[in-house]
């Protein structure tokens, strides 16, 4: 559902900031909370503690860390290929990133 191109557009692209440009009304029937945990009966009971937990993890790292591309022996920017596990859960291969307190 997340990835349906009728949905979103170009879905397989990370582009969080696509939310900021939908009207309110568009963003919240589009937000991924709405099925990524389920629906009814059998929705899921940890979503409002993985939510919160995902946001506050990501507001701390944040908070500290600069995380950008890494550079080369030439100092071009290294953007990494996207490759993904299979399975019941998918993993990011491992990638070269650059994780820096900030100043
Ligand atoms: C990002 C994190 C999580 C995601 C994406 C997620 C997603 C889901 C999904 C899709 C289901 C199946 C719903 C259905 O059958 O329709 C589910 C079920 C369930 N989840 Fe989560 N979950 C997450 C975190 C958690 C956490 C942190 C807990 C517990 C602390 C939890 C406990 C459960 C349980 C017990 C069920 C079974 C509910 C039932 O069958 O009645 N989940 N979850």
């Amino acid at each position: 559902m997340a990835r349906d191109p009728t949905i979103y557009t170009d879905p397989k692209t990370f582009r969080p900031e696509r939310f900021m440009e939908m009207d309110p009304e568009e963003a919240e029937l589009k937000d991924p909370r709405q099925f990524v945990f389920g629906f009814g009966r059998r929705v899921c009971p940890g979503r409002n503690f993985a939510d919160a937990n995902v946001w506050l993890a990501i507001a701390c790292i944040t908070a500290v860390f600069d995380i950008r591309k890494s550079r080369d022996a030439d100092g071009a920017e290294i953007t990494p290929e996207a490759y993904f596990s299979s399975g019941f859960v998918s993993h990011p291969h491992a990638f070269v990133c650059d994780i820096l307190p900030r100043p």
